[in-house]
């Protein structure tokens, strides 16, 4: 916690502290029924808080909750406390694994976003916050709380905000950047909160179909290229590839920190000779391991950013051949891309994935990867082709196919940019998995955008 003694020589900032200083049983005395609360951000989600506002229950109806990716293994004691939603509305503008089962419930609503516009909708768009709550590292000598490892759209969230409760964290990293603390003058409450772990997000390891779809996207990566590897098993994979390879010379411009950075960074890949903010690591949020937190702490090549900077399609396009490399969920024969939703079933936003994809095909000899394995095994142990004629109803387009750049599957890497939509269906059927291209075919013949009969024209 905060050492009083080191702050004397400011006694002024120590007593603010004092007066500031309260349990969070006391804090959460502040929302009032039909209040909206922002509970923070990725790691820095309140824990003491959500707790306190859980006793609460009865009291209150109608409180608006809000998240952006729910983190940890068990749900928020609000819902557990509330099963049948009578009191708290729980809203998510992503969706972790965890605010999905909750979504299927009836529990937790999807807004859906850009994510660089979330500042800008936080503060304009959606009207007051009543109480904002975030985690936050011990307060420095200067009075600042640093956020730990997200910023995002803090500046928005606390630009509509008309409370602000901070939940000091031991465990939070100090991480370098911009606006990336908030100072004690601009806090309502502190509470010393009791110090939990930030959530440990180890990627699965990478099965043997993502290892090839991540082979099929290193042999295109160039030294001196700068990286945005997304979430899950493949990108990591990618990382633990370029290790092994002779690419060097890397940059790091990333939505999100994810242990491949460090894993490159040990290695000595990483020199961060790109044309912004040349030397840093630029990145908006971090998840990951322990690994990834302790990296990140006071060090300097960290510069953590808001996300309206991070994403902004010039920023990215300013670095020379930029790599971008997402997952998706599914591509139809036109080269659209659904990352979001298994039918009418909502998976998870569309975060910063159509910023990254524009965003590198701007930069000079940028390029973007969207991929998927070709097929899906479902449950009851049918194959699914995830290359498909139309997109199923209900379905979501992340990347439009103006957008579209490289998709990618076991089977190659297909490059949508410029093609026709004859041979866009060729090239996708192409890397297709083989049980289904014939199919593939024939619904390419029925929708008339397939003018040949040869499975393979590159
Ligand atoms: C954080 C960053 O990535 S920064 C980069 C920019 N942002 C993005 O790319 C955001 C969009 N992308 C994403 O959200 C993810 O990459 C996804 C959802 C597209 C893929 O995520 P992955 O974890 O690789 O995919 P995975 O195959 O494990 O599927 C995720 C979930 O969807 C479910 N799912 C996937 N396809 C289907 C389907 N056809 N039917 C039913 N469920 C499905 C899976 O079962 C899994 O559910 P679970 O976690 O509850 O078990
Ligand atoms: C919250 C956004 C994360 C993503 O882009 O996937």
């Amino acid at each position: 916690m905060v050492n009083l003694k080191q702050l004397c020589k400011n006694s002024e900032l120590a007593a603010e502290y004092k007066k500031k200083l309260v349990t969070a049983d006391e804090a959460v005395k502040v929302v009032k029924s039909g209040d909206r609360v922002h509970y923070g951000l990725f790691c820095g989600i309140v824990r003491d808080l959500d707790q306190a506002l859980a006793k609460r229950t009865e009291e209150l109806q109608n409180v608006l909750v809000c998240d952006t990716i729910w983190a940890y293994d068990e749900i928020p004691a609000i819902l557990k406390a509330d099963p049948d939603s009578k009191h708290f509305k729980y809203l998510s503008t992503h969706m972790s694994g965890l605010d999905r089962k909750m979504n299927k419930e009836g529990r937790c609503w999807f807004i859906p976003v850009q994510f660089r516009e979330n500042p800008k909708l936080w503060a304009e768009n959606v009207g007051d916050i009543d109480v904002a709550m975030l985690q936050v590292s011990p307060m420095d000598r200067f009075g600042h709380f640093n956020f730990g490892p997200q910023t995002a759209e803090y500046w928005g969230i606390f630009a509509a905000a008309k409370k602000i409760i901070v939940e000091v964290n031991e465990n939070q990293p100090v991480v370098h950047g911009v606006q990336n603390s908030i100072h004690i003058s601009q806090v309502d409450m502190i509470v010393e909160g009791s110090n939990g772990k930030l959530p440990n997000l180890i990627a699965k390891p990478a099965s043997e179909t993502e290892k090839k779809i991540a082979g099929h996207i290193v042999e295109r990566i160039r030294s001196g290229s700068t990286l945005q590897l997304g979430i899950g098993g493949m990108p990591n994979y990618v990382g633990s590839m370029i290790s092994e390879s002779d690419i060097n010379d890397l940059s790091v411009h990333t939505e999100m920190f994810v242990d491949a950075y460090v894993n490159l960074y040990n290695e000595g890949k990483i020199t961060g000779n790109k044309n912004t903010n040349k030397g840093k690591m630029v990145f908006t949020f971090a998840m990951g391991s322990q690994a990834v937190y302790d990296f990140l702490d006071d060090n300097p090549m960290g510069y953590m950013a808001p996300v309206d900077y991070v994403n902004a399609l010039e920023v990215i396009a300013a670095n020379d051949n930029f790599v971008s490399i997402n997952s998706c969920l599914q591509v139809d024969l036109f080269g659209q891309v659904n990352s979001e939703s298994a039918g009418l079933q909502h998976i998870g936003g569309t975060g910063g994935q159509l910023d990254f994809v524009m965003g590198a095909f701007k930069s000079n000899g940028g390029q973007s990867f969207l991929c998927t394995p070709s097929v899906r095994i479902n449950k009851d142990g049918s194959k699914e082709s995830l290359i498909v004629p139309r997109l199923p109803e209900g379905s979501i387009v992340s990347a439009p196919r103006s957008a579209s750049h490289y998709i990618v599957t076991e089977f190659g890497a297909a490059n949508m940019k410029g093609k026709s939509t004859w041979e866009r269906s060729e090239l996708l059927i192409s890397i297709a998995h083989p049980e289904f291209q014939d199919e593939l075919i024939k619904e390419a013949e029925k929708m008339g955008i397939w003018k040949n009969s040869s499975k393979i024209c590159y």
